[in-house]
């Protein structure tokens, strides 16, 4: 698998125009080939996380799948693109989405909304799952909302994080909390995450349907009735809040706190609920009221967004570690997964 996508890769090189065989060689380990040119490198890794490549010269770095090479970044002198790349960096950031695993009361098929209920084991294998899935990801920032099974994703998924820093939940509730919670070395700060867990990303609250049994509510109201209160825009559920009252405080909290993190250019990862992820998806894709109603988010599957000059990139969700795809999705998480690989390997 490795040798046919490894000559792909570089006859998609070549057709590039972007590379000669002058002194060309290669190495070969149990589970890797590497092609080494002047001021190139094409390696294929066979990991046990599946088939990836990076291909990296000293200006540019293609990105590449294992159908086709999906694009060559812009060719620029070192010089320009060291100051480029860092001009890029601040004007780009991944963003992930997460909406947490199963919780207990997913399993009993109950509305839960903002009723505080842990996951269970299913739910922790999916936020295991999920950490295996953006591992390779650049994390500088995690935003939980307030309820256990989002704060409980968001931990288990950073256990499979290969940069191994640690995440940590600031408490800044009152003055003793933040005085009791300083953390007094710098080197341990720079190997941390801060951990800010906000009610505003909480589940939509679900009124009177919350302990209901979804199927029970849909056989006394009927179906129709259900879905609408689960899937519409505008309209709650009794005396609850509807998507749009949802979306007044979790997207106002997504653009005055964490769009300015991505602006800065930290990666940030947001791990919250079915609701309150869908209107802050409804916000970045710009979806109509019409066309939110559709949008649905599985348990424990990582979305992953660029976040560029200002406007959001949607860019699906990162490979499972089993299956065999490629990682590179721009020059900077191409990059980062390499650096990933130098210091781990
Ligand atoms: O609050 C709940 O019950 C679930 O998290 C989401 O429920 P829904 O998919 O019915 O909106």
């Amino acid at each position: 698998m490795a040798a046919s996508v490894f000559h792909q890769a570089i006859g998609t090189l070549q057709s590039h125009g972007h590379f000669n065989n002058s002194g060309l060689h290669h190495e070969q380990g149990d589970n890797y080939m590497r092609l080494i040119s002047k001021g190139f490198k094409v390696e294929i890794g066979l990991s046990k996380r599946g088939c990836y490549r990076s291909v990296q010269r000293n200006i540019g770095v293609v990105q590449a799948s294992t159908s086709q090479t999906s694009v060559f970044e812009p060719v620029l002198s070192p010089a320009k693109s060291n100051a480029s790349s860092s001009q890029k960096k601040s004007n780009e950031a991944a963003l992930i989405l997460i909406r947490h695993g199963e919780s207990l009361w997913n399993e009993k098929n109950l509305f839960t909304g903002c009723v505080d209920v842990p996951l269970t084991k299913k739910g922790v294998e999916e936020a295991i799952e999920a950490g295996k899935r953006i591992s390779n990801i650049p994390v500088d920032m995690i935003y939980t909302s307030a309820l256990i099974r989002a704060q409980m994703t968001a931990m288990l998924a950073m256990t499979q994080h290969r940069r191994r820093k640690v995440p940590i939940i600031i408490h800044n509730e009152s003055e003793q909390a933040r005085a009791w919670s300083q953390v007094f070395s710098e080197e341990t700060k720079k190997q941390s995450i801060p951990v800010l867990a906000a009610w505003q990303l909480n589940e939509r609250m679900y009124g009177e349907l919350q302990g209901l049994n979804k199927q029970e509510t849909a056989d006394r109201y009927g179906k129709e009735q259900v879905h609408e209160w689960r899937r519409s825009y505008d309209i709650p559920p009794p005396n609850g809040e509807s998507l749009e009252m949802c979306a007044q405080r979790a997207v106002a909290y997504f653009k005055d706190q964490i769009e300015p993190q991505l602006l800065s250019g930290k990666n940030v990862m947001i791990a919250a609920h079915g609701n309150s992820l869908r209107s802050i998806i409804m916000y970045l894709d710009k979806l109509t009221s019409q066309e939110v109603i559709s949008l649905e988010l599985s348990t424990g599957i990582p979305m992953l967004y660029i976040f560029k000059e200002g406007k959001f990139i949607r860019r699906g969700s990162p490979v499972a570690p089993t299956e065999a795809g490629v990682y590179a999705y721009t020059r900077s998480l191409a990059l980062y997964r390499q650096k990933l690989d130098d210091m781990l390997h």
